[in-house]
């Protein structure tokens, strides 16, 4: 794992611009829940330079990479890719939180999964691009995909599908409020975040929902 982002604390309270890191922590019980040996969790500097060096000295099978996927002077991700002729295979995704998540091939025997840096967004790009690259590396079977009754409506976004978290109730699904990109306030009491098809949903109507890691069994702790 690659931690982008030369205004990110390993520790100490947030000051002067600078923010706790929570995808460092966050992450690799996820990964590890999902099949993964995570080898190394390092951070890296905001240049070109660094993440270029970063991504071609590693020999891991996966890459993952947080934040710096969008286009902005201190975004490296892909031009570091352009620049080792790395392919994109998805380059960003119409889907709201993470729509710039990115999943390239760096070598052979090397992918790299671009995870946005806001932390919900990042925790989206987990579930859709990583997990589905990890299970088919590992050539395991897809889960059936399964639904339930939201309890509450929705808004959706205009064009773009969402993805909110949700806590299981019964047979329906409860919307969780703490939703933005930024939050991970809802994610921490979910146990799945419900797929919200553009234009939104209806009290009661069915919705596709993603398993988070800790769900389908992998790390055996409940934050509810
Ligand atoms: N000026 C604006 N900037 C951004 C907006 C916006 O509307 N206006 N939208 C944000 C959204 S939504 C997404 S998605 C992103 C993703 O872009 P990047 O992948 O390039 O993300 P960064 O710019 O590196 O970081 C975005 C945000 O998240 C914070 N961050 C980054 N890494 C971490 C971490 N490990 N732990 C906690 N927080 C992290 C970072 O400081 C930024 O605030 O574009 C957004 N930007
Ligand atoms: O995709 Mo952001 O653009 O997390 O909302």
């Amino acid at each position: 794992m690659l931690i982008l982002g030369d205004e990110l604390l390993a520790d100490g309270l947030p000051h002067d611009g600078l923010i706790r890191d929570a995808l460092g922590p966050l992450l690799p019980p996820w990964l590890r829940a999902l099949g993964a040996e995570v080898t190394a969790v390092r951070r890296v500097g905001d240049t070109e330079q660094a993440l270029y060096e970063a991504i071609t000295t590693s020999d891991a099978h996966v890459v993952v990479t947080t934040g710096g996927t969008a286009a902005g002077p201190v975004d490296h991700v892909h031009p570091a890719l352009r620049r080792m002729g790395a392919e994109l295979l998805v380059d960003g995704v119409k889907v709201r939180p993470g729509h710039p998540m990115l999943l390239a091939r760096t070598k052979e025997d090397q992918h790299l999964v671009g995870l946005p840096g806001n932390p919900l967004a990042a925790v989206s790009g987990l579930l859709t691009l990583a997990e589905p690259l990890l299970r088919t590396l590992a050539a395991r079977p897809a889960p059936e995909p399964y639904t339930l009754p939201l309890r509450d409506a929705v808004q959706g976004h205009p064009y773009d599908t969402r993805l909110i978290p949700v806590a299981l109730r019964g047979d329906r699904a409860l919307p969780l409020l703490y939703n933005g990109p930024a939050m991970l306030r809802g994610i921490a009491a979910a146990d799945a975040l419900a797929v919200v098809p553009p234009g939104g949903t209806r009290p009661g109507q069915e919705a596709v929902l993603l398993d988070l890691p800790w769900a389908s069994g992998g790390i055996g702790v409940c934050f509810t």
